[in-house]
């Protein structure tokens, strides 16, 4: 398709852009460079300044052409032709790379400028399209001068001939460098502060990061850890059941396709692809409900719920739903999941996919604050799903822009939510009943830290081991599901299986303290153990058992007055 030129005045990106960049016409031809070149650089800086999402995955395909276009167009002020399949599969390739390589890279970068000052004062595209050269160059040992060639002649057309110029200045000093084998790389010296940031610019890691992981793993498995954040992503398949459809039937079509696959080792309806998932998207598998882009580390959580044929299942944090498809499936159509979340839209996407999946008799959406939701619902399940918000610490080698945009700040932020959440969640179980906290992450103080203060506020659970529903390699000491990256070349999840004594075996005692507090002992016969609370209201008596113990879980503002 022959190029477009516009004359229109180019947009600020969120305000980063220096006037100087986008204040002038594009009079040039650019069809010299290339589409996927040009799709690249925009989409990193539609990624760092845009909010948009680092994989293609959210996009539907082929029709994403023409959105990425339209970006294209009002960034760099004209169009390009319309990305082939090779295209989007390079285009994956080198912003998923650029991104995850950003530290390393911008390090190179600024070692090779003048001074520290130009590299800070750069044009935010510039600093793009020097990325991507840096990147093809030193990791994907592309030819270099056809790669300086090319972002010179982008940094031509896209910003002005100075750009140009500078671009092959610093890459032709890289490609001379790396010639010589002498990349401007840090040394692992000094102190351990020291060491954290070399080793985060090596590995290409926020140094907080790093610091923690070498705290609760070893220098180690840090580096092992950060070594598989950084490699290529694989992706797993869930086939349909619930829409009739057999692993065997998917094979086939993969077959067709000519995509390459494993069938998976753990779970009898999941396939790992290494490559070819752009194929799968645009051969319309996903759209017409044939299988889901699922981690089998998250289908192993469903593994830990269990869900039987007949129960009543809720899922706490369900959108944008693949745990609540996968549990639905596995009800063979008897039994209700109830899906909650918090966001609307989210959850639009799961009451969609429920449809497209044929499990929409089996699942109920219900949009609502999972931390005020027991206010006003009277329903136990028997089964609890509470697939927490989390760092995501775990599937930073899919979510490859996710390790710059979360901060040390948040854990804390994220523990508290968690907690709280968790304490809603656990209102909803029936007696007797299966409450399952999860999390995609690897942090022990969002996993077993959680579970293990959950259980303080909450004598009334105990730990059941997941050894009855998981392959044993997967099993902690602790009777919890983890799922390793490194171990498991799986996504990093985690998963407690927890259960609600039945009422009947708890008996409640309250003892008067005072005119203003009461003691309330709850008591487990048979499990040796006994909590005490002070409460402070000389109302309470014997009364709700759940509020009770929902009074022990720290919320005695709630307890029952009557
Ligand atoms: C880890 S995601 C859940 C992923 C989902 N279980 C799945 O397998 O697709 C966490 C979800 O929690 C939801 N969430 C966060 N705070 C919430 C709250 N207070 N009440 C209900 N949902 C909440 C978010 O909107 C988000 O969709």
């Amino acid at each position: 398709m022959a190029e477009v030129f516009s004359l229109r005045l180019l947009p600020t990106f969120a305000g980063t852009h220096r006037a100087s960049s986008f204040s002038r016409k594009v009079l040039k031809p650019v069809a010299s460079v290339s589409a996927s070149r040009k799709v690249s650089a925009v989409r990193l800086m539609r990624i760092e300044f845009g909010g948009a999402f680092a994989d293609l995955l959210n996009e539907k395909g082929k029709g994403s052409g023409e959105n990425e276009m339209a970006y294209v167009e009002r960034t760099l002020g004209f169009r390009t032709r319309d990305l082939d399949d090779r295209d989007l599969r390079l285009v994956t390739d080198v912003v998923g790379g650029t991104i995850r390589w950003r530290r390393y890279l911008d390090h190179m970068i600024s070692s090779l400028c003048h001074d520290d000052k130009t590299f800070r004062s750069m044009e935010p595209l510039l600093i793009q399209i020097l990325r991507i050269g840096f990147y093809e160059i030193v990791k994907l040992n592309m030819p270099p001068y056809a790669v300086v060639d090319e972002n010179v002649r982008l940094a031509k057309v896209a910003l002005r001939p100075g750009a140009g110029n500078m671009v092959n200045a610093i890459l032709r000093k890289l490609v001379l460098l790396k010639e010589h084998d002498s990349l401007p790389v840090p040394k692992l010296e000094g102190d351990d502060r020291a060491q954290a940031r070399a080793l985060a610019t090596l590995y290409s890691h926020p140094v907080w990061m790093v610091r923690r992981w070498t705290k609760h793993l070893g220098k180690e498995e840090a580096i092992k850890l950060m070594e598989w954040n950084n490699s290529d992503p694989s992706y797993s398949l869930r086939t349909n059941s619930g829409k009739g459809i057999s692993r065997a039937d998917l094979v086939a079509k993969l077959d067709s396709l000519k995509v390459p696959y494993e069938l998976s080792l753990h779970m009898s309806d999941f396939i790992r692809i290494r490559t070819g998932l752009q194929i799968v998207i645009q051969a319309g598998l996903l759209k017409e409900g044939l299988c889901s882009v699922q981690d089998e580390s998250a289908g192993l959580v469903v593994s830990v719920v269990d869900p039987q044929p007949g129960e009543q299942i809720i899922d706490c944090c369900a959108a944008p739903g693949g745990k609540s498809l996968y549990m639905a499936s596995r009800l063979c159509g008897q039994g209700m999941v109830s899906a909650i979340d918090i966001n609307e839209g989210r959850l639009r996407i799961l009451k969609e996919a429920a449809r497209l999946h044929q499990v929409d008799n089996v699942i109920t959406t219900i949009h609502a604050d999972l931390r005020t939701f027991f206010e006003t619902n009277t329903v136990k399940y028997d089964k609890v799903l509470l697939d927490a918000p989390c760092s995501g610490l775990g599937v930073l080698s899919k979510r490859a822009d996710l390790r710059w945009n979360r901060k040390l700040e948040d854990m804390e932020e994220l523990k508290n939510l968690q907690d709280k959440l968790f304490d809603a969640a656990s209102l909803l179980v029936k007696p007797g009943g299966v409450l399952v906290y999860s999390t995609c992450s690897v942090d022990p103080e969002e996993n077993e830290e959680r579970v293990a203060a959950f259980l303080q506020r909450h004598p009334e659970f105990h730990i059941d081991p997941v050894v009855r529903y998981v392959p044993p390699n997967f099993v902690t000491e602790g009777g919890f599901y983890f799922s390793h990256p490194v171990k498991h070349s799986l996504d990093g999840a985690f998963a407690a299986r927890l259960k609600l004594i039945g009422s009947e075996r708890c008996s409640i005692h309250i003892a008067r303290v005072s005119s203003t507090l009461h003691n309330v002992f709850t008591v487990f016969p048979g499990e040796h153990r006994s909590t005490k609370l002070t409460v402070p209201k000389p109302e309470t008596r014997r009364g709700d058992i759940e509020r009770i113990l929902f009074t022990i879980s720290g919320k005695a503002g709630l307890i029952n007055k009557s």
